[in-house]
Formats: structure tokens, C-alpha cells, sequence
């Protein structure tokens, strides 16, 4: 692989470029890659860029206010975090630099079950950040993201965890049944460092088995598995095989561990066991945005899990419009995830009816550049870009953001 120069970066598209060149190749692979073809990650970004902007002029919008509810807390932004499973292949303090950047800056983080730091550890290094200090009111907020266990008992044990650790909300992903494909995890026989692990379950009694992810001959942390990216295996003399194993080993994990049978039933129960909210990830049609509703969720995630899932489906962007209509009046806080790269697509989708946009790989990227700094920078950076857009859009605040800011297609309205 080619190592490219480092950029300074003033941008996420510059962060994503260093972490090309820094990352090892099974955990950039990992991270960057979407399903099969990979069209649907695609679109995720190409869709925001077919999107036109309507802004209005000589709103004085000297003070920017970006301040806004998430189920009743009161955050900085409408910038959030999206779940990520295992930081640390981007940088040894991964999920703990992650929490304390959002901490910082005041934001929603969702952690993800297959964290390799604990969700206690986790908030707690959040925590480490003073909390009460924001003249807006706004405070820091994380939820957890849940995978249902095939083992009722292991995922109800997380829950209680959760509660008690100080999470707000549930966000159950419902769009893996199974992994989706991604070919690069395959070739690379991606494996999670001997010295990491999937720290919500590594405790001695849990009957939950990393062993399919785990590379035992890593106890170091190299997380390259193989520097090659050529549908070959390499073994540890160089010697190259043909592949044998057609599906890659976090496939396998979820085959083992994650309920295929999951079902609207399930997502009934997980309700009757907690107070906490519940936000359903992976919604993209009206459908069952309704069923959603009908089962009394608090929240939908448009998500297509970042591409990473069923290739082919709409961007989310596109996928929005229709989810909103499905449940407007029911209550439900809609929010996004999936290519949101710049402070305009973040505008394009608030104008459309978000009331918040979630960040996946663009976290990564700034972590692998410098921890806690770097996500600090890709927050930053992104929220600059925000502001400034609303500015030029004339918004002051997230209210005055409305659906006559963004139209599909470049032609002009001809007449109001
Ligand atoms: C490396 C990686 C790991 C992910 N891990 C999880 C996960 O553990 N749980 C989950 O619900 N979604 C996971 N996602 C999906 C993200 O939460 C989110 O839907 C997606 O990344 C948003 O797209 P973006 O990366 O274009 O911002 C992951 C995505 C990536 C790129
Ligand atoms: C360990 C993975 C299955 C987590 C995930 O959701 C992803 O990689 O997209």
C-alpha cells in the first residue's frame, strides 16, 4: 500500500486522508470499508452533495446558538457521535479518548457493545471532564448502543450495567441480523490484537467467546494482520495461500453470538425491562418507522449502518424524508447517520427534519490522527463548518432551520 504525504488537517476529508496513511491495513480496512460493492456508502455522501442549499439573507446572525434537546437533555449541538465498535485499533485510549472529547465539547456519544473498553470505563473517563461548567446549560449525554445476545441473560446483565453506569438512552441496532459483507475483513483475515478485547464481556463468567476475533499470536498490538491487500493470504513466513476462509471472523461472532431471531417482539421487551429511552437504529422505510411508533420507541436512527450492511439500499439522506412523514405527530425524535462529513450536511439534514446527526468514521479518523486531540479536532472542525453554514444560510438557532433551506435538484423555484 502507498503511504501518502501527512496533510494538516483543516478538514474530515483531511483527517480520513492521514488515517490512510497511519492506520495499519487490517484496522483501516476495517473502518473504511463498506458492504460488497460498496455503493451504498457511496451514496451516503454523494447523496448530501446532490442536495441544494436555500438560504436566507439579512437575518443579523452575528450570535450562532447551536444548542438543542436530545429525549430532554440539553447538548452543545446537534453533532453526535454514532456508535463504533473497538477504538482501540485507532489508538491505544480509543473509547476513553472518545468519551472525554465529547465530554468536552458537550455532545452525545453512543458507545457500542463491542467496545474494547468497558461502558463503566468509558463514561467514567467522560466523567473525568467537569461537567457543570456550560453557561448554555448544555451537558455532556451518552447512550449506549445494544446488540441483542442470543442469551437473554447476557444482554439483560448489560442493560442493568448501563443503567447503573449512567447511560441515557438504549440504541438497539436491529440492522444486523448478520454481518454484512465486507470483502477487505475477508482477505485481510482481520483479527482484534491479542491484548484488546471486546471489554463489556471479557469477564471470567460470561459465556459470551471471542475466541473467532482474537489474534492469540498478537500479544504486542500490531494490529496489522497482513500488510498486503492482494485476495491473499499471508502467513507469518511470507508465504502466501489462497483464501480458504470465505467469511471473516466478525461475521462468525455474530453468527454466534447475535439473535437473528430478533423481531418487534424483542424490542417490546427490551422496553418492559428498563426506564431508560429506547432509539431504534437502522431504520429506513416508513414502514417500520410506524411499527416503531406503534411499539412506543422514543427514538428512530436512519442509519444504514454506514454502508457496512445491505449494499444497495438508499443513502439516508434520501431514506429521511419518508421516515419523518411516517411518524410525524407520534412524538418520535429522528435522527441520522451516514456520510455526514461537513457542517452543510449536517444543515441539509436538519433542514429536512433531523433533530440530530450522528458521526461514525469521521470519530475514527480523528482518533487514529490523535486520540483524544484528534476527536476533539473532527468535532471541532465540524461544528465550525456548522456554524458557518447556518450563519450563511441565515439561522441563527436550530429552530430557524427549516425544510425551505434545502431542496433535491438544482433547479430554481420558479415562483412562490
Ligand atoms: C468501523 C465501524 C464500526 C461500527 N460499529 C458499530 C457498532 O458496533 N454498532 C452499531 O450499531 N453500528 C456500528 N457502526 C455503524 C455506525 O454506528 C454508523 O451507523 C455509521 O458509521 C455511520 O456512517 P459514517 O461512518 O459514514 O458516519 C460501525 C461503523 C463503522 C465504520
Ligand atoms: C464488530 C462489528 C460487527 C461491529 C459493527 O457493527 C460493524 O463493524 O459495523
Amino acid at each position: 500500500m502507498s503511504r501518502l504525504p501527512q496533510q494538516v488537517p483543516i478538514s474530515i476529508a483531511d483527517l480520513e486522508h492521514n488515517a490512510h496513511t497511519t492506520l495499519a491495513l487490517n484496522a483501516l480496512d476495517y473502518y473504511r470499508s463498506g458492504a460488497n460493492d460498496m455503493q451504498t456508502l457511496k451514496d451516503n455522501q454523494d447523496a448530501y452533495s446532490r442536495l441544494r442549499l436555500r438560504p436566507r439573507i439579512l437575518r443579523d446572525v452575528s450570535k450562532i446558538d447551536t444548542t438543542t434537546t436530545l429525549l430532554g437533555h440539553k447538548v452543545s449541538s446537534p453533532i453526535c457521535i454514532a456508535p463504533t465498535a473497538m477504538q482501540r485499533l485507532a489508538n491505544d485510549a480509543g473509547e476513553k479518548a472518545t468519551a472525554r472529547a465529547a465530554a468536552n465539547a458537550k455532545k452525545c456519544m453512543i458507545l457500542s457493545s463491542w467496545s474494547t473498553t468497558s461502558a463503566e470505563d468509558t463514561i467514567e473517563a467522560g466523567r473525568e471532564v467537569p461537567w457543570d461548567q456550560s453557561a448554555s446549560g448544555a451537558l455532556p449525554l451518552f447512550w449506549f448502543q445494544l446488540y441483542v445476545y442470543k442469551d437473554r441473560v447476557v444482554t439483560e446483565q448489560l442493560i442493568r450495567r448501563v443503567e447503573k453506569a449512567g447511560y441515557k438512552a438504549l440504541v438497539i441496532t436491529v440492522d444486523t441480523p448478520f454481518l454484512g459483507r465486507r470483502l477487505a475483513d475477508v482477505r485481510n483475515v482481520f483479527k482484534l490484537p491479542g491484548h484488546m478485547s471486546m471489554a463489556n464481556f471479557e469477564n471470567k463468567d460470561s459465556k459470551v467467546t471471542m475466541a473467532t476475533i482474537l489474534d492469540h499470536n498478537d500479544e504486542e498490538g500490531s494490529s496489522a494482520a497482513s500488510d498486503n491487500n492482494d485476495g491473499l493470504n499471508h502467513d507469518k513466513a511470507g508465504a502466501t495461500k489462497k483464501v480458504v476462509r470465505q467469511e471473516s471472523s466478525l461475521a462468525a461472532y455474530v453468527v454466534s453470538q447475535i439473535d437473528p431471531t430478533l423481531n418487534w417482539s424483542d424490542i417490546a421487551w427490551v422496553r418492559s425491562i428498563t426506564k431508560l429511552p429506547v432509539v431504534v437504529k437502522g431504520v429506513l422505510t416508513a414502514e417500520d418507522a410506524k411499527l416503531a411508533a406503534d411499539i412506543g420507541v422514543e427514538g428512530i436512527l436512519v442509519s444504514n449502518h454506514g454502508g457496512r450492511q445491505l449494499d444497495g439500499v438508499l443513502a439516508t439522506i434520501d431514506a429521511l424524508p419518508e421516515v419523518l412523514e411516517a411518524v410525524k405527530g407520534r412524538g418520535v425524535e429522528v435522527y441520522i447517520d451516514g456520510g455526514v462529513r461537513k457542517g452543510t450536511d449536517v444543515l441539509k439534514a436538519l433542514a429536512l427534519g433531523a433533530k440530530a446527526a450522528f458521526l461514525g468514521r469521521p470519530i475514527l479518523w480523528g482518533l487514529a490522527h490523535d486520540g483524544e486531540e484528534g476527536v476533539t479536532l473532527a468535532l471541532n472542525l465540524i461544528q465550525q463548518e456548522f456554524e458557518l453554514a447556518m450563519a450563511l444560510a441565515g439561522c441563527c438557532k436550530i429552530e430557524d432551520i427549516n425544510r425551505d433551506h434545502v431542496q433535491h435538484g438544482t433547479t430554481a423555484r420558479s415562483r412562490l
